[in-house]
């Protein structure tokens, strides 16, 4: 069992508007949180922080229980832990091979080794042999897979997903779904929003729930917010697995 993240004393603001303000939360490795709110909540806002990719206007963050310096070199370092994957994934021009490998290359990883991840993770979203299409004549829900396979190549510890499940239909959904749900027994932490009450249903995570910005009801986030001694109801898997793809 270990922490994952810790906020503390989170306040964002636009203009002299406060979008975002919360006392605490912990979230933890091996679990999946389900983030939810009406339109402007501020589960983007949330989620963007998260990815170590805007500050708050004020408060903390640790990841791994290493405070984020925002100006500082470690940033880097710590967003490489981080996968965020936008509602309306972007892909470039090129083959879905191309795309899938991106971030692997970015990170040093080259030749078979690369060639294999990439076929892995396509297999994994369920589009084998996709490797050599062109990312333009994809459809949606086929893009959205993409941009999945893309994020779960890299194999960090943390995976965000912004309405991974909007645009799909429903047997798309339900692979993704499943897929999703293997994941933090394998020990990532991820938190994907949703709007859709079936996914926190199916799903089985912890609920965030936000509302005008603040963590609503202190009980609905329990187990997000970590008291010494308190069973970690979340904790699914005391081993991650070293490599999920070839697991
Ligand atoms: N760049 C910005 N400038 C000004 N206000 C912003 C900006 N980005 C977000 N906001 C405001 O912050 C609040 C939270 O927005 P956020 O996108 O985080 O909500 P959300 O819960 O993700 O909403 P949705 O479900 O519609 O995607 C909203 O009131 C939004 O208008």
């Amino acid at each position: 069992m270990s922490i994952r993240y810790r906020l503390d004393n989170i306040r964002t603001t636009y203009g002299s508007r406060t979008v975002l303000d919360i006392e605490r939360l912990t979230l933890h490795s091996g679990c999946l949180y389900i983030l939810t709110g009406a339109n402007g909540a501020g589960k983007s806002t949330l989620l963007s922080h998260l990815a170590l990719l805007s500050p708050p206007a004020a408060g903390n963050i640790a990841l791994d229980g290493e405070t984020v310096h925002w100006s500082n070199g470690s940033l880097l370092r710590l967003r490489r832990e981080v996968t965020l994957v936008h509602q309306s994934p972007y892909l470039f021009t090129g083959s879905v091979a191309t795309n899938v490998a991106y971030g692997l290359k970015l990170r040093g990883v080259h030749g078979d080794s690369l060639k294999q991840r990439v076929e892995d993770a396509l297999a994994l979203v369920g589009l084998p042999g996709f490797g050599q299409r062109r990312s333009r004549e994809l459809s949606g829900g086929e893009a959205q897979r993409v941009a999945l396979a893309r994020a779960l190549a890299l194999e960090t510890k943390v995976l965000l997903l912004d309405e991974p499940l909007a645009n799909v239909d429903r047997e798309t959904s339900e692979l993704m779904g499943k897929i999703i749900s293997t994941l933090p027994a394998r020990g990532t932490t991820v938190v994907m929003t949703t709007h859709d009450p079936e996914h926190l249903e199916r799903l089985q995570g912890e609920r965030i729930h936000l509302v005008a910005g603040r963590l609503d009801a202190p009980r609905a986030n329990r187990s997000t917010s970590f008291d010494e001694g308190e069973k970690q109801p979340c904790l699914l898997s005391p081993k991650p697995a070293a490599s999920f793809l070839t697991a």
